[in-house]
C-alpha cells in the first residue's frame, strides 16, 4: 500500500500474523534511474531476511527494459516482484500504469515476460476484473501466459474506487479460480473486514492466499489465526505500543513518513472519545517527533490501563458478534479500545450502510419482479389464494448473498 505497507507496518503485521506482505507500489522508473528515490523507498533493513520477509516488492511500470532494471536492484532481498495492474487513480491514467494498461495486452505481456525471461526472483501480478467475466478469464490466462507465477486479483473493475468502490465480486473471483488451470497460484482481494473473512473467503473461492489492505491498516490483526476475539481484536495501547518500538528502529524514511497516518489508524475508534489526543496527534511534527509520539502513546497506555482496573471491565470489553448480514458476514461491536475496522463515510454516510442499502434495493428489486410475474401468471390461472400466499412467501423469505 503506497506510503502505507513500509517495512515498519510490515514488521508489525507479521508479529499480528501476516503470513506474507508487499511494499508499497514503487515508481519502477525512478526506482531504476534515481538514487535518492531508492534510498528513500528503500533501506538497509528491507527485504532482511530475518525481519522482513517473505516479501514482495511490487512496481507500476510501463517500460519493460525500466522495469527489469529496477527489479534488478531487489534481487536477493525479496521473493519475488510484482506488477501492479491494479492501481485505479488519477495519477496511474496519467501516468499510464497500473489499471490504465488494462487497454494494452501487448504492453502488460512485455512487461511480465521481460521479469520472467531476466530476472533471477518469480514475478507475479495483481489486477481487477472487468465487467465481463470472459473477458476477465482471457486477461488472466494472458498474464499468467506471459509468465506471472502467482496471481492476486482485487474483485472490482478499474471504475470501482471513491465513492463507486462497492462491495468486491466474489463470484468473478470464483469464475476465474474454476476456469483458470488448477495449479494457479491465486490470491484473492477484497471485502476482507474480519479474520472470519479471510476463512469464508479461502473456503468460498478455494483460493491460495487472501490479501487485504485496508481491513489491515486499522486491525494489523486481521490475519491472526487466533479464534479469540480479543486477539483478533487487540487493545490499541498495545498496538500502538509495538508499532512505536518497531518504527524507531527502522532505517530510512518511508517507516518515518508514514508514522502519523498509522498512529491516526490504530486509534481512530480510540480518537472520538478523546478529542484532547487527536488534537495532541495533529500537532506532532512529522517524521522525526517522537517525543512526541512518545507521549501521546503514555497517554493512551494509561486511560485504556484505568478502563481495565474498572470492576466491570469484563462486561465493558465485550466483544459481539452480529446477526449474518446480506453480504455474507456478521458484523462486530468492539469496544472503542480495541482495533477494528472502519467504515469510511461518503457525504455523512458510511460504506457499510451504502453496501447494506445497495444490497436492499437489488433485493426489492428481486421481489418486485418476482412478485410482477407471480401476479402475472395468478392472472392467467387466476387463482387469488394461490397469489397471496406466494406473494406472502416472497415477502417472508431471507434472500441469499448469491441472489442479489
Ligand atoms: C492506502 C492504500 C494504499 C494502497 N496502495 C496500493 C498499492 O500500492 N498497490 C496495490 O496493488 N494496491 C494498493 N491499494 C489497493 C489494495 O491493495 C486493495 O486492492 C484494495 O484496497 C482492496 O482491498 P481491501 O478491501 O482489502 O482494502 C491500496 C489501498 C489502500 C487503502
Amino acid at each position: 500500500m503506497v506510503d502505507q505497507s513500509e517495512l515498519a507496518w510490515r514488521i508489525l503485521s507479521r508479529k499480528y500474523g501476516a503470513t506474507l506482505c508487499y511494499t508499497p507500489m514503487l515508481h519502477a522508473k525512478s526506482f531504476a534511474t534515481s538514487e535518492k528515490y531508492r534510498n528513500d523507498m528503500w533501506s538497509s533493513l528491507d527485504g532482511d531476511s530475518e525481519q522482513d520477509r517473505p516479501l514482495v516488492v511490487q512496481f507500476c511500470a510501463n517500460d519493460p527494459d525500466l522495469l527489469l532494471q529496477a527489479a534488478k536492484h531487489v534481487v536477493g532481498k525479496c521473493d519475488a516482484v510484482d506488477l501492479n495492474l491494479g492501481c485505479p487513480q488519477g495519477i496511474a491514467r496519467r501516468g499510464k500504469y497500473g489499471s490504465f494498461l488494462m487497454e494494452d495486452w501487448d504492453l502488460i505481456y512485455k512487461l511480465i515476460n521481460t521479469l520472467h525471461v531476466n530476472l533471477e526472483i518469480p514475478v507475479t501480478a495483481k489486477i481487477r476484473v472487468y465487467e465481463d467475466y470472459n473477458k476477465t478469464l482471457e486477461y488472466a490466462k494472458m498474464v499468467l501466459s506471459a509468465g506471472a507465477q502467482f496471481l492476486t486479483v482485487h474483485g472490482r473493475t478499474r471504475e470501482m474506487k471513491g465513492q463507486k468502490t462497492g462491495l468486491a465480486n466474489w463470484d468473478v473471483l470464483k469464475f476465474l479460480r474454476e476456469n483458470l488451470p488448477q495449479d494457479t497460484v491465486f490470491f484473492a482481494n477484497g471485502n476482507i473486514l474480519y479474520p472470519e473473512d479471510i476463512t469464508r473467503c479461502l473456503n468460498e473461492i478455494t483460493c491460495d492466499a487472501v490479501m487485504s489492505a485496508e481491513g489491515n491498516l486499522y486491525n494489523p490483526a486481521v490475519f491472526t489465526n487466533s479464534t479469540n476475539l480479543k486477539d483478533q481484536f487487540p487493545r490499541v495501547d498495545k498496538v500502538l505500543r509495538d508499532y512505536y518500538e518497531i518504527v524507531k528502529n527502522c532505517p530510512g524514511e518511508a517507516s518515518k513518513i508514514a508514522m502519523k497516518s498509522h498512529i491516526f489508524k490504530i486509534l481512530r475508534p480510540f480518537l472520538p472519545h478523546h478529542i484532547d489526543i487527536r488534537e495532541k496527534i495533529v500537532k506532532i511534527a512529522p517524521r522525526q517527533d517522537f517525543d512526541g509520539v512518545e507521549s501521546v502513546i503514555l497517554e493512551v497506555e494509561s486511560i485504556v490501563n484505568e478502563i481495565f482496573e474498572r470492576e466491570n471491565i469484563d462486561e465493558l470489553d465485550k466483544i459481539t458478534i452480529g446477526e449474518l448480514e446480506l453480504w455474507g458476514g456478521e458484523y462486530r461491536t468492539v469496544p472503542y479500545w480495541r482495533c477494528q475496522p472502519y467504515f469510511r463515510p461518503v457525504n455523512g454516510i458510511t460504506g457499510d450502510k451504502r453496501i447494506t442499502q445497495a444490497l436492499k434495493e437489488k433485493q426489492d428489486e428481486v421481489k418486485n419482479i418476482s412478485k410482477e410475474e407471480i401476479i402475472n401468471e395468478s392472472k392467467i390461472d387466476g387463482s387469488k389464494d394461490l397469489k397471496r400466499s406466494a406473494v406472502d412467501d416472497l415477502e417472508n423469505s431471507n434472500v441469499k448473498k448469491q441472489d442479489v
